[in-house]
């Protein structure tokens, strides 16, 4: 074989962005979880690139293309996750599990981290974790097997007829994952009111706001 077909060969490998062990990252910080039922706890987050759901308010398009973003090996990343004082990690994204999350978690596991995801759901569920946020979205459906692995449903309000898209995917969560409605970013003023009032009225749901965003963090 050539040089050139021995290239040709190992490219699709070298270009799969699951491949596990390497991943592309965005961007990596510590801070404090702003969303859900972690709110307010201080957390490393891991945004992996790639994402093909397509939710048209997405507030971080620019992970959507996975080849725009530096591959890092798992073991440098551990090690970033060290150089803080916290051990809870929050791999999101992008949607982290179009990508083999199993060496990640065991690697940060392995070194006493709690391993946290946010993810939409759409992708089969990789890696081991001891937070699973499922944020199911209407641009491409949510996995039965996510969903009955999800801790916490965390449905973004749009408009009103999200409250009973919300109840529906309720249905398919574990009876003891928390609910959560968070108002999208743009129309909250708008569609909070409206959470505030469906929480009163169902109060197995709590309100989720994006605490981050009030407090100017990451
Ligand atoms: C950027 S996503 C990345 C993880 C994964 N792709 C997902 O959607 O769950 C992280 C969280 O932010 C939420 N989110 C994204 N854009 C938002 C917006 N404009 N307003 C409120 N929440 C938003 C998502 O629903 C998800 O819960
Ligand atoms: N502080 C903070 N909390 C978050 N919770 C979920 C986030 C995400 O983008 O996945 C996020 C984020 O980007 N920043
Ligand atoms: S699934 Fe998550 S990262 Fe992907 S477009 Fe939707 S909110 Fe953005
Ligand atoms: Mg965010």
């Amino acid at each position: 074989m050539s040089a050139v077909t021995d290239l040709l060969a190992v490219l699709p490998i070298i270009s799969q962005p699951t491949a596990g062990a390497v991943l592309p990252v965005m961007e990596q910080f510590y801070t404090i979880q702003g969303e859900g039922f972690n709110t307010g706890r201080a957390a490393y987050f891991i945004r992996l690139g790639g994402c093909d759901v397509g939710c048209v308010w997405c507030d971080v398009k620019e992970s959507w293309d996975a080849d725009a973003h530096p591959r890092q090996a798992v073991a440098d990343l551990v090690a970033a996750v060290l150089a803080h004082p916290g051990r809870n990690v929050v791999v999101t994204g992008g949607e982290p599990l179009m990508h083999d999350c199993g060496p990640l978690t065991a690697a940060l596991r392995a070194a006493g981290c709690q391993t946290w995801i946010e993810t939409s759901g759409a992708h089969p569920l990789s890696g081991t974790w001891d937070w699973v946020c499922v944020s199911p979205k209407k641009f491409k459906a949510p996995r039965p097997e996510v969903l009955a692995a999800a801790h916490e449903l965390k449905v973004v309000v749009f408009n009103a007829s999200d409250f009973a898209w919300a109840e529906a995917h309720a249905a398919q969560v574990p009876p003891t994952a928390r609910l959560y409605l968070q108002p999208e970013w743009s129309r909250a003023a708008g569609v909070t009111p409206a959470i505030i009032e469906y929480v009163k009225a169902n109060p197995r749901w709590q309100v989720s706001l994006q605490t981050h965003k009030y407090l100017d963090i990451p």
